[in-house]
């Protein structure tokens, strides 16, 4: 490991509390699409998931989200910040704050915040959301900043749900190397051999962002028709996809980087051009032709063939998306609801599990994750003040 987490920072309570076993944790988050906070607990060691529990789900009004839009490819010195930190902030507050009323209590929280902009080899990583002063504003321990530690150490800082997929695979029974896909703002895959017992051996994880998903369609269809989104892709799927156009989406220079890799949201600002003459229907089906493109472009680079694509995020419920993906990938493609699992609510119990991971100085991500040179832990501990 190339840098030995500081215990110190777990106080003396948690850090004995998380000897004994078992925690309740609590995780956020705020994902690309910028749609609302996701918030949901489970029970883990910080190895094994010991089971599930309550969610809840906030989302952002639409002036909140124009605010949050104006802050996107932005870092923590621009005017457009505090404004959309604040809401980032306002809103985790009311969903964590639900959920601490009902059972069981939890005894920590894994906050992600919101990306506002992701350069890892050139500035950074800016995630927004101050976590101490939600650990004093909640007193609960909080562990936050998530991804600056990894990108600091010349990995990716992301992508970061790959050790919980771990997890979520030996959780559910697997036995044979899987793919998990997550289809939000941007996609990303995991693949993952569940017959290694540790997330960052070698040879266990391998996973990258695999480019734009959900976000090009959002943008498309609130530029064009002032809506949130596509409900169940109904408009792509009565669209026809320009063939000529996903090709030469194909051609970007991210499809020839080897993974580990990953992106900003925005990434990708030549896209709306591309589709700029179609129409409605005929340009988001392109665009979701392309997120499945990359999608099957990205699996090319996956060490053995997966027995299965998991499908979470909220992608998997754009049918004509799900469409476009089994159409080119020749393994099962599932909604990982079947499994049991939330897809909805993943990444939130992904940082969840995580922060036990960070609290307890155990790793959050490895060469075969984020490209890191070593398995490394990242994150922040605060520890609420006494009044
Ligand atoms: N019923 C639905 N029909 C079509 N699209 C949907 C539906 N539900 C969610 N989505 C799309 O899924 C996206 C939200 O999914 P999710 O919450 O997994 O993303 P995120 O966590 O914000 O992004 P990321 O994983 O990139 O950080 C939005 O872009 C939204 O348009
Ligand atoms: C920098 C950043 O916030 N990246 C997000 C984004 O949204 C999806 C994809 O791009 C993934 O890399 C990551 O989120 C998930 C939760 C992750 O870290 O695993």
């Amino acid at each position: 490991m190339l840098k030995a987490i500081d215990k110190t920072r777990a106080d003396g309570a948690l850090r004995a509390r998380l000897q004994q076993g078992p925690v309740w944790a609590l995780g956020c988050m705020s994902g690309t699409s910028l749609d609302g906070v996701d918030a949901a607990l489970i029970e883990t060691d910080g190895d094994v998931i010991a089971g599930f529990g309550p969610t809840v789900f906030r989302p952002y009004s639409a002036a909140q989200r124009k605010t949050l839009r104006r802050a996107l490819g932005k870092w923590q010195d621009a005017p457009e910040i505090p404004a959309a930190a604040q809401i980032v902030e306002t809103v985790h507050h009311a969903a964590i704050a639900e959920l601490m009323q009902t059972d069981p209590t939890p005894e920590l929280l894994g906050f992600h915040g919101q990306t506002f902009a992701h350069d890892p080899r050139g500035r950074g990583t800016h995630q927004a959301g101050d976590g101490q002063a939600l650990s004093q504003a909640l007193s609960l321990p909080v562990v936050w900043d998530f991804r600056s530690a990894d990108v600091g150490l010349g990995g990716e800082g992301a992508p970061l749900a790959p050790f919980f997929h771990h997890a979520c695979a030996r959780f559910i029974g697997a036995d044979a190397p899987l793919v998990f896909l997550n289809l939000g703002g941007v996609g990303n895959v995991t693949w993952v051999d569940p017959r290694i017992e540790r997330p960052d051996a070698v040879g266990a994880c391998l996973a990258f962002d695999t480019g734009p998903a959900n976000a090009p369609l959002d943008d498309l269809i609130q530029a064009r028709r002032d809506a949130a989104r596509d409900e169940g892709g109904e408009l792509a799927a009565s669209g026809v996809a320009d063939q000529a156009m996903v090709d030469r989406f194909l051609t970007h220079p991210y499809f020839h980087r080897m993974p580990p890799k990953s992106l900003d949201r925005d990434d990708f600002p030549d896209l709306p051009g591309l589709v700029s003459d179609l129409s409605d229907a005929d340009a988001l089906r392109s665009l979701t032709a392309c997120a499945a493109a990359a999608v099957a472009r990205g699996l090319e680079h996956c060490p053995s063939p997966p027995k299965q694509v998991l499908v979470t995020g909220g992608g998997r419920h754009n049918q004509a998306l799900m469409g476009e993906l089994r159409a080119r990938l020749s393994v099962p493609v599932r909604d990982i609801d079947a499994t049991g699992l939330n897809g909805d609510m993943l990444e939130a119990q992904a940082f969840a599990y995580l922060a036990v991971r960070v609290a307890r100085g155990m790793t959050t991500s490895a060469p075969g994750t984020t490209g890191v040179a070593a398995p490394v832990g990242g994150g922040q501990v605060s520890i609420p003040k006494a009044p």
